[in-house]
């Protein structure tokens, strides 16, 4: 039966960041296409899928940092205020002092010619009133805060004298010295060594935590997702594919593609590419400018039928707090996970 409508209605308890079917068309590529989520006070939600999905789009567009020419459609409010098609004074004001934005490059938010202190402080001082002093002091617990040792004597370097996992941290200082409601992290960590990556990922986790933040989280990666989201919402070629807790969409994918996005996770003690092969989802998802007529994952999916070349399935309630979207959904093997397994094989 599918009863439920395509856009879910506003969740009964009022989200933080409420998005209503959101639309993003970039240089004439509609590349977000219907895409509804809520995150609550102090809630993470990790938005994944491989390259290309709008996972980044639909990242700056909650901030309003969308590249011009970007015409967005559809509703994102913010503690209840509509931002879709809110003057770009009004996200500046809203960026820094409620929300806070931390990119996958740390040189395209820090300036090379002012030092680290001085960049937080200047970040301090723009929202509060106080001394140049006290704004100082602010930095350096700033800095002290996200682990950055001899944190009074680092202040006063520039950003290219940090390396790339310290100055991610300082990004992170900076994101959350003005204990914004809302972090925004696109893809975070990816310009980092993979031996740093993890610690950076942690160390947002505990911060978010100790600040009460909300997160909203973008990765390529499902298996950084689970020790630092609440909720996840998987995208596949511009559009929704599954949502909900974590837990529950690891133990339980709805969707072939989710199944296959967690069945190449690795083990997690195991170390990458060590031991069984992991099995992957076989091919590339199509581009933006040329998505098949039906469910744009069907081409790579080993459950897809006659149906899924219709048309491109809608998301539904697949279970409380949970959505999914796929035209065989109920008649597919259990566990899910098995699809690519056997493939693989
Ligand atoms: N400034 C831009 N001009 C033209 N096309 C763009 C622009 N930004 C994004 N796109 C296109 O929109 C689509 C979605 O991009 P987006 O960056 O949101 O994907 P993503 O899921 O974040 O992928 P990735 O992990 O590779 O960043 C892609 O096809 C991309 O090429």
């Amino acid at each position: 039966m599918r009863a439920t409508p395509a856009i879910p209605p506003r969740a009964p308890e009022r989200a933080l960041l409420d998005v209503r079917d959101l639309h993003i068309t970039v240089r004439g590529l509609h590349a977000v296409r219907g895409l509804s989520f809520s995150v609550r006070a102090g809630e993470a939600l990790a938005v994944v899928g491989e390259s290309g999905a709008g996972k980044s789009l639909t990242a700056r567009a909650v901030l309003g940092l969308l590249p011009a020419g970007t015409e967005v459609r559809g509703s994102v409010r913010f503690d209840g205020r509509e931002w879709v098609g809110a003057p770009q004074s009004a996200y500046r004001e809203l960026r820094g002092r409620r929300t806070a934005f931390v990119p996958q490059d740390a040189l395209s938010v820090l300036s090379p010619v002012h030092t680290v202190g001085d960049q937080l402080a200047l970040a301090v001082r723009s929202v509060r009133h106080g001394s140049r002093a006290e704004a100082t002091r602010a930095a350096v617990a700033a800095l002290e805060q996200v682990g950055i040792a001899d944190a009074g004597r680092r202040a006063r370097a520039y950003p290219h004298e940090f390396s790339g996992g310290m100055r991610q941290r300082a990004v992170i200082a900076m994101a959350v010295i003005n204990r914004p409601e809302l972090i925004v992290a696109d893809e975070p960590t990816t310009a980092l060594d993979p031996t740093v990556q993890d610690r950076i990922l942690h160390l947002l986790g505990d911060i978010r935590k100790e600040t009460g933040a909300a997160l909203l989280l973008v990765t390529h990666d499902l298996g950084t997702v689970a020790g630092q989201a609440d909720s996840v919402l998987v995208m596949y070629a511009c559009r929704p594919v599954e949502s909900g807790p974590v837990t529950e969409v690891f133990e339980d994918p709805r969707t072939p593609y989710t199944a296959g996005l967690i069945a190449s996770v690795p083990p997690a003690r195991a170390p990458r590419g060590a031991g069984r092969r992991l099995p992957s989802i076989a091919g590339a998802p199509p581009s933006p400018s040329a998505l098949p007529a039906g469910c744009a994952f069907a081409p790579r999916c080993p459950a897809a039928d006659e149906i899924c070349g219709t048309a491109p399935p809608e998301p539904v309630a697949a279970a409380a707090g949970r959505t999914a979207a796929c035209h065989r959904l109920g008649a597919l093997p259990v566990p899910l996970t098995r699809l690519f397994e056997e493939s693989a094989a």
